[in-house]
């Protein structure tokens, strides 16, 4: 994720939620038919992180990206049914609330509210659209400030702020700031503070609780030259709804929200949708995804009846490498790396060990890879193999921000060196098929300990688990994705070669697992960090 974000945060705590890795997200909002703001944002954005998303209408807006041209309220009874329809059925985890529009529908949502408290609401005080357009009567003001206290986040843009304090609209952050805390202090309710109304080439956001002296999180970063932000409200504050459902942190939820938004902004012009403020892109991510899953759908192809690449006892020449590695995969299962990290009671000096040592060989792996890519025999497999090298490379250079802190210089442990030299050798001059037997179980064998840790420590959030966001990353289905994809690649090679081959890349195979297993237990072992005494 391309940020400069400069976040500052500390735990900020509420009424407990429990986190579920798909909530059940309930839009009330109005809609959009060019789909930017409102309810389609919304379930885009629903959708787009995670979790399952429903909607009730609470007016049918005839809008575009250059404004709003009509307001349709259907009938209240219509507004009460669709709420009904939805709490007599399912069990809704987090509310997100966006236009209301008038004093009637307002009631009607506090009255739905009262009696079905979802754990976890948030409230976006929509009044007038970028583009222009009141998407809220003028009599409906207090109506709104009456509703606020029913809300677990309220997310007002300035001049919403101002309206709902009755002050002058903050032209400045501090201003906006102090705004912020008077609205969280008179209603008891977290205000995420935004100032993407505020001249300037910045944009920041604040999270705010009652009573404190400090934001809970707060963050900066340039504003992005794009005419592209219709939505942008409605999105973010769906977006938080949804996190802090699936995380139960708020602080969490807001700053990742955040960052995907800004992606999101990022990518907007790629859309060209309509001709006025165009909507921002929710989908940014899932492009990626459908790219590979279509490149992995015709390596697939290419393999023609040998194609099965399940994980099941497929018959095929990974499955009999799989097979042959049982004894490890058990060391793994068992060692003190999966169980303790699993436990959370992995020390966080081993743990910052193992990331440092986790970074100095990606840093090769990324290497081997790139020299697997340069000598593949196919385009297909170049750009697989390149792509994988270009994922290692990223996942470096987030590892050096992450161990910015750590500061001494660290040096390879002997099993690191070992590994590394190992998959820098076979890949550089052996025969290219026993290349890439020797770098699969990296993929392979790190899909298959996400799928461990998800099952020892399932639905872990950060509030209760100190390595909850990095277990979460290890279950990401891209890796077992790029797991499935590497076997593809395995099985397709090993047809085409000599039984003497085959039988080099049944070691290669075996010996990278052995040296995975001794890489994940290295840290645990030495019980600290491997590091060059500094000024060396
Ligand atoms: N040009 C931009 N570059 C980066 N971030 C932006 C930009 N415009 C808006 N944002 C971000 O979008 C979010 C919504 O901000 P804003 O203050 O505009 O709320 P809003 O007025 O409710 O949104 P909307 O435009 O949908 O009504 C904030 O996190 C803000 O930082
Ligand atoms: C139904 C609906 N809800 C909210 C907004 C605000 O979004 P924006 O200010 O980005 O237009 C909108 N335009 N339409």
């Amino acid at each position: 994720m391309t940020t400069t974000d400069t976040p500052c945060s500390r735990p900020e705590t509420g009424p407990a939620i429990t986190p579920r890795r798909v909530p059940r997200v309930l839009s009330i909002a109005g809609t959009d038919p060019t789909g930017g703001a409102g309810q389609q944002a919304d379930l885009k954005t629903i959708t787009a992180l995670g979790g399952y998303g429903m909607s009730a209408i609470t007016a049918v807006v005839a809008q575009n990206t250059r404004g709003v041209h009509s307001i349709h309220v259907p009938p209240l009874e219509v507004l009460t049914a669709q709420l009904d329809a939805v709490s007599d059925d399912v069990t809704v985890d987090a509310v997100k609330i966006g236009m209301l529009g008038s004093v009637p529908v307002i009631h009607t949502v506090k009255k739905w509210l009262t009696a079905n408290r979802p754990p976890v609401v948030v409230l976006d005080p929509v009044m007038i659209a970028t583009a222009g357009g009141r998407l809220l009567d003028d009599d409906a003001e207090s109506a709104m400030r009456d509703m606020l206290h029913l809300a677990d986040l309220v997310t007002p843009n300035l001049p919403e702020l101002a309206v709902l304090l009755d002050v002058e609209e903050a032209t400045s952050w501090m201003q906006a700031l102090s705004q912020g805390q008077q609205l969280a202090d008179t209603y008891q309710v977290r205000v995420l503070v935004k100032g993407g109304h505020l001249a300037g080439d910045h944009t920041p956001d604040a999270l705010v609780t009652p009573g404190a002296t400090t934001p809970a999180f707060q963050a900066s970063a340039p504003k992005i030259h794009t005419r592209n932000t219709h939505g942008t409200g409605c999105t973010l504050s769906t977006a938080v709804a949804v996190l802090a459902a699936r995380t139960g942190d708020w602080v969490a939820s807001v700053a990742v929200a955040r960052s995907w938004l800004r992606e999101a902004i990022q990518q907007a012009d790629l859309l060209d949708v309509g001709g006025g403020n165009g909507p921002v892109h929710h989908g940014h991510h899932l492009a990626d995804l459908v790219d590979r899953m279509v490149q992995t759908q015709a390596l697939t192809q290419g393999v023609g009846s040998d194609a099965a690449t399940d994980a099941g006892h497929d018959g095929s020449f990974t499955q009999s490498l799989w097979d042959q590695t049982v004894d490890v995969r058990d060391r793994i299962q068992k060692g003190a790396f999966v169980t303790s990290l699993a436990e959370g009671s992995m020390p966080h000096a081993v743990f910052l060990d193992y990331l440092a040592q986790d970074l100095l060989y990606l840093q090769d792996y990324s290497v081997a890879l790139a020299q697997l890519a340069v000598r593949a025999p196919e385009e297909q497999w170049r750009a697989f193999l390149a792509e994988g090298a270009a994922g290692c490379a990223r996942e470096t250079a987030q590892l050096h921000t992450t161990l910015v802190d750590t500061r001494a210089e660290v040096s390879a442990s002997r099993v690191t060196s070992e590994y590394t030299e190992f998959l820098l050798a076979t890949t550089q001059s052996r025969d290219w098929a026993v290349g890439v037997a020797a770098v699969l179980p990296c993929y392979w064998l790190y899909a298959w300990i996400g799928e461990q840790l998800a099952q020892q420590a399932p639905g872990v959030s950060a509030a209760e688990h100190p390595y909850a966001a990095w277990i979460s990353a290890y279950s990401d289905p891209v890796f077992t994705d790029a797991a499935q994809r590497a076997r593809v690649l395995v099985d397709h090679v090993a047809r085409g070669v000599s039984p003497q081959v085959q039988e080099q890349m049944r070691t290669a195979f075996h010996r990278a697992c052995e040296l995975e297993e001794q890489f994940f237990r290295d840290p645990c072992d030495r019980g600290g960090p491997s590091r060059e005494p500094s000024g060396t």
